[in-house]
């Protein structure tokens, strides 16, 4: 048994995830995890959500509530969603717990006696009146290039143009509209990474397993331009962890807060943290697997996350590990997505355009969602969500292959032979090759799993669902049984043992359906099929079964252009 650690990067605070959000980062994670424990191995699965930062006190200022009081309650929408897509998180934490304080500050204070730190004066707009430092998005005015009326401090959303705050004609605090602004110097901590630089490209160069996509980003960033840059990691802002070194006062850094980006990563160990306190268990629980010193030496810890994130889990969350000194687990394999669009454009947050979680389940189970998304995760290249192949995929994979097999098998056999495991008649040739071939196909399909393979498993999958189709349509024993009743008996054993070992197989990818099949088959058995042809005789004959609801429903035309029109549009 292996002990596996599996992190997701954890959604931002700021709304409802998208459908690109989810297959970016919690769903794979979520396959990975389901089908590690389905091998017996020892698994912790955490994510979190990441409240920290100017974007989450816009929307907390948009939705008219203290912005601890609006990220309270986006963590529980969000948690509520994560159980509608069935995402079996071990715990599901808070950036802005107590843990990730300490922790966060007890990484500064250990980076500062490293040397690691430096401390560097900057000029920014403070508003007198708002008695504080504006972000740049804080910032609004009238654009020096086109004369748009409400450019932002760090660029133009009329002509594009990249600003400075200063740049700006007739700049205004948007907290408060006022105009009373001024340049003052501030004083920031910056993070020494380009002293670590050879150190984390040797460590990159370490990993030959990584995908592409990942040590490209990685590369990029070591050495495009002037190669990896020193980091700001504290910001002017009242929500976020204040500034600490350790537990003790940080002088001069008083009033401001460590920069979310610093804090987000960390978030993973101290989610770990949190759940060991929800379960009531000592310290000892969460650093055995985080600790290389504490009994982590034996994890294996993976992580999944969009492009965009790349950077910051390659680079700057390895710095702040390395340079603290201690015997923190690094990262092992980390397994990044290209992007999803939505229908000839992108999805998007901000703007509300695509398809969101919460509306997502409001129109159909999770696993259909699961199985498009999985099967169509963004790997080699970004992919696109389309209402025509969602509708396809649905009814051709779900419906006609894996839902028909498993609603003929039960039928059948109910109005011939009752509703317990038939026990005449032999297994021949044609039952001989499906065993054979399924052994192989469960191999193949294992090994994507175990390389992360998603695409590829999710065909794997699909193709062991079609050659039990295969072999039903073959054997055809709704035909055989007018001529040799004892031979169609043999034919929908194997057959019902067949839905078992399905619903077993199929649990990472829609576990919902898997769960129905299962309690249909009335067995609770879910080993895993290495011995198959065992796992395909081992419902005994007279063993009581029952015929499942509909598995799957086919989406129709009508609906699939209903909502094709309802999404089109902006969610405000
Ligand atoms: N279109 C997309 N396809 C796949 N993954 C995505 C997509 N957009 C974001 N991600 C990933 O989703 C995860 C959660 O992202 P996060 O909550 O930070 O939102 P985000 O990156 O700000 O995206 P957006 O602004 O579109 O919501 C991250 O790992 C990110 O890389
Ligand atoms: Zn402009």
């Amino acid at each position: 048994m292996a002990r596996i650690l599996i992190t997701s990067a954890i959604p931002y605070i700021n709304g409802i995830k998208h459908l690109g959000n989810l297959v970016g980062s919690q769903l794979p994670a979520d396959l990975f995890a389901r089908y590690n424990r389905a091998r017996g191995h020892e698994v912790m699965f955490i994510c979190a959500t990441d409240e920290h930062g100017t974007p989450a006190e816009l929307a907390a200022a948009k939705a008219g509530k203290p912005v601890a009081e609006y990220c309270a309650e986006m963590h529980e929408v969000q948690a509520e969603i994560a159980k509608g897509f069935r995402l079996s998180f071990d715990h599901f934490g808070r950036s802005s717990s107590q843990r990730n304080h300490a922790l966060t500050q007890h990484f500064a204070g250990r980076l500062a006696d490293a040397g690691l730190i430096r401390e560097v004066e900057e000029q920014q707009v403070y508003s007198v009146d708002d008695g504080r430092f504006l972000p740049d998005r804080y910032i609004e005015g009238t654009c020096p290039n086109c004369g748009y009326d409400s450019a932002r401090g760090d660029q133009c959303d009329n002509c594009t143009k990249q600003l400075d705050p200063t740049d700006l004609i007739n700049p205004h605090s948007t907290i408060s509209g006022s105009t009373n602004l001024e340049v003052r110097t501030t004083k920031h901590l910056y993070l020494r990474q380009r002293s670590l630089r050879d150190k984390l490209e040797a460590w990159i160069d370490s990993k030959k397993d990584w995908p592409i996509l990942t040590t490209s980003i990685a590369k990029k960033w070591l050495n495009d331009g002037d190669g990896l840059q020193d980091r700001g990691i504290t910001r002017d802002l009242h929500w976020g962890i204040p500034v600490k070194k350790g537990d003790q006062i940080w002088p001069g850094m008083e009033g401001k807060v460590f920069y979310v980006w610093f804090d987000a990563p960390i978030e993973y160990i101290a989610c770990t943290a949190e759940w060991a306190d929800a379960q009531g268990l000592p310290d000892a629980a969460w650093q055995r697997w985080w600790r290389t010193d504490m009994g982590a030496s034996d994890v294996t810890y993976y992580q999944f996350m969009g492009k965009d994130n790349v950077p910051f889990h390659t680079l700057s969350f390895p710095a702040t590990i390395l340079g603290s000194g201690e015997p923190w687990k690094l990262v092992d394999y980390l397994k990044s997505f290209n992007y999803l669009n939505y229908d000839g454009g992108q999805f998007s947050t901000s703007r509300g355009r695509g398809v969101f979680m919460d509306q997502a389940l409001s129109i159909l189970p999770s696993d259909y969602w699961r199985w498009w998304l999985l099967s169509h995760a963004p790997e080699s290249a970004d992919s696109e969500f389309t209402w025509e192949n969602f509708q396809v995929s649905v009814n051709k994979d779900l419906a006609d292959v894996l839902g028909n097999l498993v609603s003929r098998v039960t039928k059948f056999c109910v109005s011939k032979f009752g509703n317990t495991v038939p026990s005449a008649g032999e297994m021949g040739e044609q039952e001989a090759r499906l065993i054979e071939e399924l052994g192989q196909r469960i191999k193949d399909y294992a090994a994507c799993m175990e390389a992360m393979e998603v695409r590829k498993a999710s065909a794997e999958l699909r193709a062991i669902w079609v050659i039990g189709n295969e072999y039903l349509q073959a054997a055809a024993p709704w035909s055989v049984v007018k001529t040799d009743p004892e031979r169609a008996q043999a034919m929908i054993r194997l057959s019902l043992n067949l839905i078992r070992v399905y619903a077993i197989l199929s649990a990472p990818f829609i576990p919902d359906a898997a769960a129905t099949m299962m309690a249909a088959i009335g067995s609770d058995d879910w080993t895993w099929p290495d011995d198959i042809a065992g796992a395909m005789t081992a419902l005994p004959a007279g063993h009581a079964f029952s015929v499942p609801e509909n598995l799957f429903r086919k989406i129709t035309d009508e609906e699939r252009a209903d909502w094709q029109q309802k999404f089109a549009g902006i969610r405000s």
